[in-house]
């Protein structure tokens, strides 16, 4: 395990920590920027937003670097990334590409704010503000995952004796939509990724790779957050869900929602982003 320190919040799907990050009280820097607006998934699993802010960055990550450091490996050192930085605008994705090994899941960690970073900031624009994920109070990196920035996974963290269409609504009965929106939203979206109705009552515990991927986007997709990082969602999907996963990022997209993502499958990646940071440029000079 690498540098442990307690963090605020775990990954949202049963993601390993380590190298866990550790927050200060430093003030956040107050910056007159507007948010993006709008956009939610509608009652036929379509998102729909208002549109969007475009002025800025949503994200402003600059001057990053990490070594992982593992304390239980007589403090071996694992330089990751140095000098990392790029912007990111609403209704753009960007993938993040390079080998594997190269840092991908790593920056994207960084961003999220689950891994610590030894030098740079990572600003992510919430509302009026710009909060800097590396410095700022565990509970307000907590707010701004409420609120701003959401993370998909490849990965399912199941929760025992929840049934798939609870675990899909949450996000939006958390936002204050009702229970039976959320859920009559929930089953909309679950139905366009080809979620068999039979399985929607049931814990996705026992469901395929595939179909806990699914349950996973839409749980990751239902409620707007203007910036999303999203690791490899169409691993485990066939070719008819990965059009499906295609479709929903741009109507995201649409909605000004900036995406930053691993997307190993070159047609999704092709399909739906508009530019490539190669971190084999940032792991070079680390
Ligand atoms: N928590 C950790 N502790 C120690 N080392 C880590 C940790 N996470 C990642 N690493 C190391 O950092 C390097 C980059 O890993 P990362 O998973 O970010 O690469 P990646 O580009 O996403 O690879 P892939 O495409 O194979 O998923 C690897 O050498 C990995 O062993």
């Amino acid at each position: 395990m690498a540098d442990k320190a307690p963090h605020p919040n775990p990954l949202p799907h049963g993601e390993r920590e380590s190298g866990a990050h550790s927050v200060s009280d430093a003030p956040d820097n107050a910056m007159p920027l507007t948010s993006p607006r709008g956009g939610e998934v509608g009652p036929q699993g379509r998102v729909r937003g208002e549109g969007a802010e475009t002025r800025g960055p949503i994200l402003d990550v600059a001057g990053v670097a990490k070594t992982f450091v593992l304390h239980l490996r007589e403090g071996a050192r694992l330089p990751v990334v140095s000098g990392a930085g790029f912007d990111l605008y609403p209704g753009e994705c960007v993938a993040l590409g390079g080998p594997s090994g190269a840092g991908k899941s790593s920056l994207l960690k960084m961003v999220y704010g689950n891994y610590r970073i030894d030098a740079g900031h990572i600003r992510v624009r919430d509302g009026g503000e710009v909060v800097d994920v590396a410095s700022t109070a565990p509970r307000r990196l907590m707010k701004l995952r409420a609120t701003t920035m959401g993370y998909v996974s490849q990965f399912l963290r199941v929760i025992p004796r929840v049934s798939a269409l609870d675990v899909v609504a949450e996000p939006l009965v958390g936002d204050g939509v009702s229970r039976e929106e959320a859920l009559a939203t929930a089953g909309a979206l679950l139905a366009r990724l080809n979620l068999p109705e039979r399985l929607w009552s049931l814990p996705p515990a026992t469901f395929s790779g595939g179909e806990q991927q699914r349950v996973n986007i839409a749980r990751g997709l239902i409620a707007h957050r203007p910036l999303l990082l999203m690791d490899e969602p169409t691993a485990s999907l066939d070719a008819a869900n990965r059009q499906v996963v295609i479709g929903l990022i741009e109507e995201k997209k649409q909605a000004g929602v900036a995406i930053l993502g691993i997307f190993h499958d070159a047609e999704v990646r092709e399909a739906v982003c508009d530019r490539v940071i190669d971190v084999t440029d940032f792991a070079r000079a680390a």
